[in-house]
């Protein structure tokens, strides 16, 4: 596990040193897709919008926490934030500085983590529904002009 743990440290200085001038649209796609807006945002939202979709969204929101719940018990992991302040690897209190952020300033087991699954699905959903309302004007949009082009004898 401390294998995983340090690799896991390592990608998180990666994204944090290399990536800190995407720092807002990371944050913003984060909060975004962040599961808790399922109940009080998209659901009612996209129930008014399109049944299916907002069914969808509720399903997601309660299988996806689900599974987190069960993988969380299983796994049992430690957050990389209070990892590297318990783990022996790192020698004479070199442990790497990770920066905490309030989404990141949880209790209880991390891994695998509820915001990025939860993240995931909202995402994928919302992504989803949006690419298949926009297949299915250019569909609309593409027979009215076969028609119109037969029409003419085109
Ligand atoms: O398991 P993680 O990654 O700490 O995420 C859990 C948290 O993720 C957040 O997105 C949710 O709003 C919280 O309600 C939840 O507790």
């Amino acid at each position: 596990m401390d294998f995983l743990h340090r690799n896991g440290v390592l990608i998180i200085q990666h994204l944090q040193k290399d990536y800190r001038a995407y720092y807002s649209f990371l944050n913003f796609m984060s909060n975004v897709g962040d599961p808790r807006n399922i109940f009080s945002i998209y659901f009612p939202l996209w129930f008014q919008l399109n049944q299916a979709v907002g069914t969808k969204m509720i399903w997601v929101a309660v299988v996806g926490d689900w599974f987190n719940l069960i993988f969380k018990w299983i796994l049992f992991g430690h957050r990389p934030y209070w990892w590297v302040q318990e783990t022996q690897i790192y020698p004479n209190h070199s442990s790497p500085c990770l920066e905490q952020f309030p989404t990141t300033c949880e209790t209880g087991p991390g891994s695998p983590s509820g915001h990025a699954m939860g993240s995931s699905c909202v995402w994928y959903v919302m992504v989803t529904a949006a690419l298949g309302h926009t297949i299915s004007r250019m569909d609309k949009s593409f027979t009215t002009l076969h028609r119109l082009a037969c029409g003419r004898g085109l």
